[in-house]
């Protein structure tokens, strides 16, 4: 009897389900105040597609590929669009006005539980207090006390790539391996005032080496925020070594604050973005667990963006060889010691080939979601509460916006020098806009400029594979894994002298 009963509540419980399920799946597809918008059905109805696409590594292709078929306005979750127009991106990212509400960000992706920052912070009180703390780190003078650093490891890094070249026969080394080498210990002297040797030891370090595995598992508790059933799917996601790597990333991370936090202030002030925190950062968390925090959040922010973009732009400088030339007589055209961060900001097509390289490959490669709060975003009235966000991606890739989309052309941004594009740089965004726009953004420009115009000026590259279709086998588990992408440095003679008087 007891039997019996179990069994029809079972079969009960069933049924509710699955009518439930029912009832809200029409309710998704046909009176959701989303529901007018296109996109996949299984978008509309359950948040496994978004995390199908995720987990893929292929998001920025899968969403890509849903805005050719849907439109510039798609739904991609059950509460959540997703835009592909410039209009678009002004209205969620641009500082609100009097008569505009912001866009604030999401609490599923960014949430750190207690343990908020720059980067997380919704509230925008919070985050104004925060980001006027960290901007004297960011400011021009500061950043003009970093170049000297800045120089001494583009010229160690100029150094070991063609030595190890040289050692390697002709073989080539894997250029993605190698160039977060340099992004990653300018980051780590940036941050924590030292260094991750890598370019000196030649060598990825654990921290660097472990990290894509640290992002991933970092980004796992917004897919359970999401949909908390996916927490069942956890084990499936995440490998046992994945969860060391983070314990171990962390406890580095802890470790290496540490030997910051005692250090005497002078040592660094001028050169670690830490010490204006340290200074003045009660209030915005300058205890050890907020410091760790941040510290790892911005050395990914910084470093892992950088090497992106000068990963591909050399990448495609070595696939372009017009495009090469063009890059190598105007930098080769001044001295190696005369490379400043003066002087490059004046170098036209240096510059284009970065903002292209940036178009083109976007470091962060997803819509940065914010929630609506009862707007109109381009034409459309958004509910509040909706979540949207415009994909960096799909925007720099939109035959709509850009003459031949998918192809490197540096030119299309020298402006009276038969630009391509139709709408403009006003159509690019790589570090975001608004009051939550890139605080690091000049810093970046200064080494990205740095090293192509040190690395052109001083080597002769060559490809030693052929790399296949390295963009489009590309994954991104919230930072891109490339495949490797082997090259030669050859040193030219004339610049030895100038890099080896430097140690
Ligand atoms: C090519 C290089 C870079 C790109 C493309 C880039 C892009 C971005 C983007 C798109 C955002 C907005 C993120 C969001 O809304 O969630 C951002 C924020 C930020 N970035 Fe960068 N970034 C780069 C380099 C750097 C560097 C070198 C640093 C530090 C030295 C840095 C520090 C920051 C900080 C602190 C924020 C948070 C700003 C705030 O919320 O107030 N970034 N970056």
């Amino acid at each position: 009897m007891m039997g019996l009963s179990v069994l029809t509540a079972g079969i009960a419980a069933v049924f509710m389900g699955i009518t439930y399920w029912i009832c809200w799946c029409i309710y998704a597809l046909w009176f959701h105040p989303l529901a007018n918008y296109p996109g996949p059905k299984a978008a509309a109805i359950s948040e496994i597609w978004f995390v199908w696409a995720w987990t893929t590594g292929r998001y920025p292709y899968i969403l890509e590929e849903a805005h050719q078929k849907y439109g510039d306005v798609i739904r991609i979750s059950p509460n959540e669009l997703s835009f592909a127009t410039v209009q678009a991106h002004r209205d969620i990212y641009s500082t609100p006005s009097r008569t505009r509400l912001p866009f604030l960000k999401d609490g599923i992706f960014y949430n750190n539980g207690d343990v908020t920052n720059i980067f997380y912070e919704r509230d925008p009180v919070e985050h104004s207090k925060m980001r006027k703390v960290l901007a004297p780190g960011f400011s021009g003078g500061n950043i003009k006390k970093h170049e000297g650093m800045i120089h001494q490891y583009v010229d160690m890094f100029v150094r070991k790539v063609t030595e190890l070249s040289v050692k390697r026969c002709g073989k080539g080394i894997d250029a993605n391996e190698a160039i977060p080498w340099l992004a990653f210990d300018i980051m780590g002297e940036l941050t924590f005032g030292e260094s991750f040797d890598a370019v000196a030891r030649g060598e990825t370090h654990m921290w660097i080496s472990i990290l894509n595995d640290s992002a991933y598992a970092a980004i796992l508790p917004s897919f359970v925020r999401r949909a908390p059933s996916i927490v069942l799917a956890i084990p499936f996601m995440l490998s046992l070594s994945s969860l060391r790597n983070l314990r171990k990333h962390y406890a580095y991370t802890v470790d290496t604050v540490r030997r910051r936090l005692s250090r005497p202030p002078s040592a660094s002030a001028d050169r670690d973005l830490f010490a204006p925190v340290l200074e003045q950062g009660s209030g915005i968390g300058n205890d050890e667990k907020h410091l760790v925090a941040l510290a790892q959040a911005m050395i990914i922010a910084g470093a892992d963006t950088a090497t992106n973009v000068m990963t591909t732009a050399l990448y495609f400088l070595c696939a372009t060889p017009g495009c090469m030339e063009k890059a190598a007589a105007e930098v080769r055209a001044l001295r190696y010691d005369q490379l400043n961060g003066d002087e490059l900001s004046k170098l036209k097509y240096l510059n284009a080939v970065i903002e292209e390289a940036m178009r083109l490959f976007p470091p962060i490669a997803f819509g940065l979601p914010r929630v609506s709060p009862g707007e109109m975003v381009d034409g459309h009235f958004i509910p509040k509460g909706v979540r949207l966000s415009v994909s960096h991606w799909v925007l720099n890739r939109s035959p709509q916006i850009w003459d031949r989309p998918c192809e490197f052309i540096p030119e299309r941004w020298l402006k009276n020098e038969g630009s391509l594009e139709k709408s403009s740089e006003a159509a690019h965004f790589p570090f975001s806009s608004g009051p939550r726009t890139c605080l690091g953004m000049a810093q970046a420009y200064l080494e990205m400029r740095i090293t192509l115009a040190k690395l052109i000026h001083a080597c002769d590259m060559r490809v030693t594979q052929d790399p296949g279709d390295w963009i489009g086998a590309a994954k991104m588990h919230m930072m891109w894994k490339r495949a490797p992408w082997m090259v030669h440095f050859e040193r030219r003679s004339e610049d030895d002298e100038n890099l080896l008087e430097k140690y």
